[in-house]
């Protein structure tokens, strides 16, 4: 399977401080990978290392077979979309201003024409299901419709590779799904290749292919859900015990009766 991301050798940290030292990360196209691992074990700093935002102190990095440093920021953000965990952007923006800017990447010319930006903007906006709030400004929104929000100007952004940091955090579970099927949609009709950071282990084996854990700032384990979530890496690496089960009628596992192993 061909790799529409990999980092070889990879160190990324801030200043003098390595958080993620010397580790390689296969991201192979067409396919959802999930992120997974600790708080603080260096996924948003891998993650925003291949998506070109923190600088790597050593290493390659290569963006569908070509060398991320050889990319113009035109090319890159042409190639993907990422979503930060805590986007920080100002409140008096609209919704629709806000996904008109996951465009820019297509803007030609002097007057910055966009001749698909009507129609992407708009779809983007119904397949986040945030169309009837167009018009209201960031800050007057929920946690849940501004996430939804910057969902749809990742959307809008339409490229082939898209990263999302915590894309259910400040949802409710009902839209945790809509998030999680919307991104099971984007990669099973669009051929979406998607690399997403989850907290919840269960949803990460039930809608990613491939998990990579981070621990400490190294990967530990990479492949299925199946192969990645036993109980020893939960224990080593989540420190907490539990059943690992496949349900019926599921081909991916489960976390029942989840216990910490260390005390308050
Ligand atoms: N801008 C920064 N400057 C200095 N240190 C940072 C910065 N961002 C993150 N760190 C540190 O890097 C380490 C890894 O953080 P990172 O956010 O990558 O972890 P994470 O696995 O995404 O965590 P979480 O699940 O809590 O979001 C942490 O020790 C964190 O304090």
């Amino acid at each position: 399977m061909t790799d529409a991301i990999s980092g070889e050798d990879l160190v990324v940290g801030y200043g003098r401080k390595t958080i993620v030292d010397h580790q390689s990360i296969h991201i192979p196209a067409g396919q959802i990978t999930g992120l997974i691992g600790p708080n603080g074990s260096g996924k948003s700093t891998l993650l925003k290392a291949l998506a070109g935002i923190n600088p790597i102190d050593h290493g390659h990095i290569t963006i569908n077979g070509q060398p991320q440093a050889q990319l113009s920021a035109k090319a890159l953000a042409k190639a993907l979309a990422y979503l930060a965990q805590a986007p920080d952007v100002p409140g008096d923006l609209t919704v629709a201003t806000l996904v008109k800017l996951g465009r820019y990447a297509y803007h030609r010319g002097f007057f910055g024409q966009d001749p698909h930006e009507k129609a992407q903007v708009r779809a983007a906006l119904v397949a986040a299901k945030v169309a009837e709030l167009a018009n209201r400004p960031l800050a007057s929104l929920s946690g849940g419709q501004r996430q939804r929000a910057f969902i749809a100007m990742t959307l809008a952004h339409d490229s082939p590779i898209i990263m999302l940091d915590e894309p259910t955090t400040y949802l409710d579970l009902t839209h945790q799904l809509d998030v999680l099927n919307l991104m099971q949609h984007l990669n099973q009709v669009a051929a979406k290749t998607i690399i997403v950071v989850l907290h919840d282990l269960n949803q990460a084996a039930r809608y990613c292919d491939q998990l990579v854990c981070l621990h400490d700032g190294q990967v530990v384990a990479t492949g299925s859900p199946k192969a990645v979530l036993t109980a020893p890496l939960l224990a080593k690496v989540f420190q907490v015990s539990a059943q690992v089960v496949t349900p019926a009628g599921c081909d991916y596992p489960q976390l029942l009766n989840c216990q910490t192993l260390v005390s308050a």
